[in-house]
């Protein structure tokens, strides 16, 4: 199975640079999500691995396969990078059927693959449903109507769902009227020796060919099995359909044509017909966005599933840090067509390379706090707030001087030279530090900031007590149900928290709060990166 590297990919449209040099590898297996704000170039990157867009440079892989070489001039298409697509414009085919939707893929595939032969395929399937006469009988009886008749949409479905054998071999079986209890044993014996005889027949017709046939019924000729370029036959596309029906569980659908589904329903075929044809990799942007919230919380579990249950690769975009961090084995964040982080959701989390990222992801988003002060013997002596002077305890001891040099050095060594003057320059990002006097919260210049440092601080870590060590007044207090957002005023600052339960606090009521952890992100205000992560007393 496929492992995805991309190697400086550059996309630059003129001189304004769209992707800049990502290097990236997508392991076998895994659920990428590619996350960041409105134009960060998400969708361009999932378009170039995709093939529907040419990089300006750089090298793709995938399954060890070059795919995209700009320097050999390799540029393989989308149709032949055996992979699967899902857009947010899912738009099915209103005139066909939920069934031939599906279909449609499959029926186009023309490829070398072993002849096959379905005849006598049909004919074992067809025997192996009857000598298993007990399951078969309880599905006739199970699927009886108010008139006493066997209900056939519901008994073929069952057939096929108990079976697993294809629709045709499904309405066949309920073809030999076989139902009519008092004689059914003796009607299935009766139609056994009459398949056993047809099949016997069949073997013999091949057999004077010199064709054998192996347990996967492919033709076998001078030891060797015959291959042949075909298109998938009606049985196969069948099974597949059903297959990947039961998975998004839209099997009794298969007779409905769009406009009769909801557009959950509909979101559901549409990812049946991108996985019917096994995709290696499956490409989606943003599919659940045209669904309501609930049901976009219901297709993200099926889609983790989906993820599990098919053994592929699943990209996805999204701008919806929710999304990205509950489905994903790792987060690629963008920003400004740059990589900013590529890790596994939980540490993008705890340990944001930046403070971009910090802010990025998380809702209610991270508290910065601007602290100052220096470093003394691996330990931070800041104030914070205008009036806390504190200690900062960094869970591994750090030299800072030594850390900002490094990082200097590392900046130095990640610049590079531009083939095109670049339009988007890099811009720090500016970071807000809420206060109470704006009522519209501004962001202030970083490169303006007195700070020497700025903390990060998950609300979940705000712990109202009331001995605790720093002091406040509730400025706003928003109950959910299982859990209660604050904001606390301390001085001219707010402070955000998220207290687990049903608690209406006063507003202006005094409190007492800590912040009780060692997950506090400190990062270095000149160049905005994570220096280390730590407590505070
Ligand atoms: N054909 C094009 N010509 C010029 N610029 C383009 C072209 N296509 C995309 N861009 C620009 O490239 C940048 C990245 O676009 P992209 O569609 O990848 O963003 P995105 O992260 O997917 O955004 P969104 O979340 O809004 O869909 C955007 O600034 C966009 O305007």
């Amino acid at each position: 199975m496929p492992e995805i590297i991309l190697t400086n990919i550059t996309k630059r449209w003129g001189n304004f640079y769209a992707v800049d040099n990502l290097n990236l590898t997508i392991a076998d297996n895994s659920f990428v999500t590619l996350l960041g704000p409105s134009g960060c170039g998400k969708t361009t990157t999932l378009r170039m691995i995709a093939g529907l867009e040419s990089p300006t440079s750089g090298k793709i892989t995938i399954d060890g396969e070059t795919v995209f070489d700009s320097e050999a001039g390799i540029n393989v298409p989308p149709n032949k990078r055996k992979v699967g697509f899902l857009f947010q414009n899912y738009a099915l085919w209103p005139n066909m059927t939920v069934y031939d939707n599906i279909a449609f893929g499959l029926k186009n595939i023309k490829e070398e693959m072993p002849s096959v032969n379905f005849a006598v395929k049909k004919l074992d399937d067809l025997m192996e449903v009857l000598k298993k006469a007990p399951a078969l009988k309880t599905i006739f009886e199970e699927s009886l109507n108010k008139e006493g008749e066997v209900d056939a949409k519901k008994a073929t479905l069952k057939i096929i769902d108990k079976f697993k054998v294809s629709s045709y071999t499904a309405k066949s079986i309920l073809g030999f009227k076989l139902y009519h209890v008092e004689s059914f044993e003796e009607n299935v014996e009766k139609k056994l020796a009459e398949l056993s005889a047809h099949k016997d027949a069949e073997i013999q017709k091949i057999s004077q060919k010199g064709i054998t046939l192996n347990e996967k019924y492919e033709e076998i000729k001078d030891g060797k099995v015959i291959l042949k370029k075909r298109r998938l036959h009606k049985e196969e596309v069948d099974l597949r359909v059903y297959d990947v029906a039961k998975i998004v569980k839209i099997g009794m659908f298969m007779d409905r044509y769009p406009n009769e589904l909801s557009g959950g329903q509909q979101q559901r075929v549409a990812i049946a017909r991108t996985l019917a044809p096994e995709p290696k990799v499956l490409f989606m942007d943003e599919p659940l966005s045209n669904l309501d919230a609930k049901l976009r919380l219901e297709m993200r579990s099926e889609l983790q599933r989906l993820h599990v249950d098919t053994n592929s690769t699943f990209i996805y975009v999204t701008h919806d840090q929710l999304e990205a961090m509950t489905l994903a084995t790792k987060i690629c964040l963008l920003d400004n067509g740059i990589l900013q982080q590529y890790e596994e959701p939980l540490t993008v989390y705890e340990k944001p390379n930046n403070i971009f990222v910090a802010d990025f992801v998380g809702n209610p988003a991270i508290n910065f706090v601007d602290a100052v002060g220096k470093e003394v013997d691996g330990k931070f002596q800041i104030k914070i707030w205008d009036k806390y002077d504190v200690t900062f305890t960094p869970n591994e001891k750090v030299n800072y001087d030594k850390w900002l040099k490094e990082a200097e050095a590392k900046a130095l060594a990640e610049k590079h030279e531009y083939a095109i003057e670049k339009i988007n320059k890099d811009m720090p990002f500016n970071y807000v530090v809420s206060k109470v006097e704006s009522t519209e919260l501004v962001s202030e210049d970083a490169t303006k900031h007195k700070a020497d440092f700025i903390l990060g601080i998950r609300p979940e870590f705000i712990e109202i007590n009331k001995d605790g060590q720093f002091e406040g007044e509730i400025y706003s207090s928003m109950p959910t149900g299982m859990e209660t957002t604050v904001k606390i005023k301390v001085g001219k600052y707010l402070v955000t928290g998220v207290v687990f339960g049903n608690i209406n606090y006063h507003i202006d009521e005094k409190v007492r709060f800590n912040i009780n952890t060692d997950s506090i992100n400190i990062f270095s205000a000149s160049n905005q990166r994570l220096v280390t992560t730590g407590s505070l007393k």
